[in-house]
């Protein structure tokens, strides 16, 4: 059975060939630590310390000696102090006790430590009372958290390839790391054309629209790192579009533009890129975003994304994203977006052939379970779909129908942004 529309390639199929053919640029940069984030990492950490580098105590109380408890009655003389910073120096005598601080190194001699909530002590705390009840629950290392139970010596603590979260870059720093191999930002040089749009904060000239990809495109873009040169608004003008992407070909990783990609007499980007470089493919099997151009001028990678807003962010978000992280070295578990099952609250149907995405939200329904609701047009024309939708549907190729309660694959937007 033919599923796929004829002359399209399948979203998967665009991706494995694309990924292929862009290569990962090799440019690896050594970046502080706090300008990470977000960044591709290039380099594989390894623990140079464990963590925690000794013995500490989980709770702040007092450090005893397990063996002692069983007989341990009455007064017991606190006999130092270990706190964060400062260790007790020397041996915990037998039957004592010392005053411990949470993250404070568990002195020698000492196997539990007892919260101090559960011990009476007096006002200087040089003398405690633990109830038999708080002795006969404690246990042998009762509140010790052991060195390198959280990273041992010689552990990756993190991988090359990865796109590198605050937690990331919080074990890194816990490993004195000042800096971290990432890879270099793409440049990226960004455009719209389209002789309807209008700058935003000029006037609107009448039938107008504002051009508002510009500003999808450079977000995205951002938000995976990418350095981005802006260069506005460009008019449905053969030569003008010559000349923008002759010159930004040079001096860029890639060129993304939005609009003019497809059959109209005004859509110029394919007779351009045809004429300075080569079109690698054009029209994917996916809705939004079929007319997706990908092509080439010198060693510049050219992205031209359908101008429908919709289909901007969809291809944007679901292939073009994924692509430049790849470029960045990033591994494949970081670039395919997050997929999930859901049970479907809405009756959807459709001609097949195409893979389309619906403008969605996870609500609860009145059972308490969580379903996904569509927005109410599949146009993508709709801006305010997506800015409605905290994720969106998947609907394979060959699927013609859904209806409520049907289970169905759900895209968090914040697993793509
Ligand atoms: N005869 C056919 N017509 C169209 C086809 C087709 O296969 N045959 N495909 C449709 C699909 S699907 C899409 S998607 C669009 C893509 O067209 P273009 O990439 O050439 O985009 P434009 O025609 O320039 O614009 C489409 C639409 O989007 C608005 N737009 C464009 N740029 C912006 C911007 N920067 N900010 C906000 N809005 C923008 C523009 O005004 C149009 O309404 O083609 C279909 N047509
Ligand atoms: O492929 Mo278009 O994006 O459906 O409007």
């Amino acid at each position: 059975m033919q599923t796929i529309k004829p002359g399209l390639t399948t979203l998967s199929d665009a991706l494995v060939i694309a990924f292929a053919e862009v290569g990962i640029v090799q440019d690896v940069e050594q970046r502080p630590l706090d300008d990470c984030f977000g960044a591709v990492l290039r380099r594989d950490v390894i623990a140079k310390v464990a963590v925690p580098s000794v013995d500490n105590s989980a709770m702040d109380g007092y450090a005893l000696r397990f063996a002692d408890l069983a007989n341990m009655t009455g007064a017991i003389d606190v006999v130092g102090s270990s706190m964060a910073g400062h260790p007790f120096e020397g041996t915990l005598p037998k039957g004592k006790a010392i005053r411990i601080a949470t993250g404070a190194a568990i002195p020698n001699g000492a196997d539990c430590v007892i919260i101090q909530e559960n011990v009476s002590a007096n006002e200087n705390e040089t003398i405690i009372e633990i109830r038999d009840d708080v002795i006969a629950r404690t246990q042998l290392a009762q509140n010790i958290r052991r060195a390198g139970e959280d990273i041992k010596q010689g552990t990756v603590v993190l991988s090359s390839g990865r796109v590198l979260r605050p937690q990331d870059i919080a074990i890194a720093a816990g490993q004195g790391r000042g800096t971290l191999a990432v890879a270099r930002p793409l440049s990226v040089a960004v455009f719209s054309t389209g002789d309807e749009l209008a700058k935003p904060g000029d006037p609107l000239p009448p039938g107008g629209i504002y051009d508002s990809n510009r500003f999808a495109m450079i977000g995205m873009l951002r938000n995976i790192g990418c350095k981005v040169t802006d260069l506005g608004l460009l008019t449905d003008d053969f030569d003008v579009l010559h000349d923008a992407l002759d010159n930004a070909a040079k001096t860029h990783d890639v060129i993304m533009t939005s609009g003019g990609v497809s059959v109209g007499r005004a859509d110029l980007l394919k007779p351009v890129v045809d004429q300075l470089g080569e079109i690698h493919a054009w029209k994917l099997a996916i809705k939004p975003g079929k007319p997706l151009m990908r092509g080439k001028i010198g060693s510049c990678l050219i992205l031209g994304l359908p101008g429908n807003p919709v289909s901007v962010l969809v291809a944007g978000l679901l292939f073009a994203m994924p692509l430049l992280r790849h470029m960045m070295g990033a591994d494949r578990a970081q670039t395919v977006p997050v997929r999930m099952p859901v049970r479907a609250g809405f009756d959807f149907k459709r001609g097949t052939g195409r893979r389309e995405w619906l403008r969605a939200r996870l609500v609860q329904n009145e059972d308490g379970a969580f379903e996904a609701i569509a927005f109410n047009s599949t146009s993508s024309g709709m801006l305010s779909s997506m800015v409605w939708a905290d994720g969106l549907i998947e609907i394979p190729e060959d699927c013609g129908q859904v209806v409520v309660g049907d289970e169905v694959v759900y895209l968090p937007l914040r697993g793509l942004q």
